[in-house]
C-alpha cells in the first residue's frame, strides 16, 4: 500500500512517498517545493508517481494553500487527510491549554521524536528520556517532552529569515549581505547572522536547562527543519540532527490509522507459514 506523507509549512511543501504506511517503510520518492510553485505539482514532480493508496499530511499554511494542495492531489483517487493536534495520539499527551491550537507540525514532529527516542532506549535497554525537540523552519519551535511522553510546553521564535527581515525593515542601517557565524562578529553582516543563530541556539540551551531541572534527568535533544543544518555547527552539547522528523511522525500516526489489514483485506485471512 503506497503511502504519501505531506508536510506543508509556511515556506515549503515537503512530500515523501513510502511503500507502506508504517515506520521503517521504504522511501520511494520525495521532494520539496516553495509554496509559490505548488500549483505545478500535478503536472511536475507528482505526474509520474505511482498513485498513492493512502495519504496523511500536516499543514500550518492557510486555507488557500490547503485547497491548492488538495486540487493537486485530484490527480489520484485518494482522500486527503490532515492531522489535527489532539489531547493524545500515538503515545504522546498534549499539555497545551487548547490542544487543537498547537501547530500540527509541532505535534507530528514530537510524535516522531518520541518514537525515535523510544526505539533507541529499547535498543540499549535504557529508560525513556525527557526530550527537547527543536524545529528550525520559517519559525523556530523548541518543545519539551517529559520521560512519560507528556508535551510540557514549547517556545516559538522567529526563524533566520524573519529575524533578518524584521531587522532590515525596522532600521535604516541593516541592509547587508548574509554573513558568517562568529563568536565576536566585527562587521554588520556577521553580527546579524551570528545574532540570529545564537538566539536560536540560546533558546534550545535554555529549554534544555528547564527540562533538566523539571524532569531531573538529562534530556535527549533532537533538531529538525529546513534550516536545521545551518544551526548544527553552532550548537553546544549532544544533539541529533534529523531531517525528517515530521515524516517519521506521520508514519507513526498512519500505522495506527491505516492498519495492514485495511490496506490488504486478504492479509487477515491468509494463514501464516
Ligand atoms: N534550498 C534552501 N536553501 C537555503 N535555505 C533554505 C532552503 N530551504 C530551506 N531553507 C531555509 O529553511 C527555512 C525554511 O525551512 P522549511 O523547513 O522549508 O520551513 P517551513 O516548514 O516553515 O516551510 C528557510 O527560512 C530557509 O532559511
Ligand atoms: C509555530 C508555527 C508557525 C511554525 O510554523 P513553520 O515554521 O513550521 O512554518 C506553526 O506551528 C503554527 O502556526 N502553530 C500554531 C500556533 C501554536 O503552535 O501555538
Ligand atoms: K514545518
Amino acid at each position: 500500500m503506497t503511502f504519501l506523507a505531506i508536510d506543508v509549512g509556511n515556506t515549503r511543501l515537503k512530500w515523501a512517498q513510502y511503500d507502506a504506511p508504517r515506520p521503517g517503510a521504504a522511501l520511494l520518492a520525495h521532494g520539496a517545493e516553495f509554496l509559490e510553485h505548488i500549483e505545478k505539482l500535478a503536472e511536475g514532480a507528482w505526474r509520474d508517481l505511482p498513485a498513492p493508496q493512502a495519504m496523511l499530511g500536516c499543514i500550518v499554511a492557510g486555507d488557500a494553500i490547503k485547497r491548492c494542495v488538495q486540487e493537486q492531489m485530484e490527480l489520484w483517487d485518494v482522500a486527503p487527510q490532515w492531522v489535527v493536534s489532539s489531547s493524545s495520539e500515538a503515545g504522546l499527551i498534549n499539555g497545551y491549554d487548547h490542544p487543537a491550537r498547537l501547530g500540527a507540525d509541532r505535534w507530528v514532529a514530537m510524535i516522531g521524536a518520541r518514537h525515535r527516542m523510544l526505539a533507541q532506549a529499547a535498543l540499549h535497554g535504557s529508560a525513556p528520556r525527557p526530550m527537547v525537540v527543536a524545529m528550525v523552519g520559517t519559525a523556530v519551535t523548541v518543545e519539551a517532552i517529559d520521560a512519560g511522553g507528556k508535551f510540557l510546553g514549547g517556545l516559538i521564535l522567529p526563524g533566520h529569515g524573519i529575524m533578518l527581515r524584521a531587522l532590515e525593515s525596522g532600521t535604516a542601517g541593516l541592509h547587508v549581505p548574509t554573513g558568517e557565524v562568529r563568536e565576536f562578529p566585527t562587521n554588520t553582516s556577521d553580527a546579524l547572522t551570528s545574532g540570529g543563530t545564537y538566539a536560536i541556539a540560546g533558546a534550545v540551551e535554555r529549554m534544555m536547562q528547564h527540562v533538566r531541572q523539571h524532569c531531573g534527568a538529562e534530556p535527549m535533544c533532537v533538531m529538525t527543519g529546513g534550516a536545521g543544518w545551518k544551526m548544527a555547527p553552532s550548537m553546544q552539547g549532544t544533539f541529533e540532527l534529523v531531517d525528517n522528523l515530521i515524516f517519521d511522525g506521520l508514519l507513526e500516526i498512519a500505522a495506527r490509522r491505516f492498519p495492514a489489514s485495511l490496506a490488504n483485506p486478504d492479509a487477515a485471512v491468509i494463514p501464516g507459514p
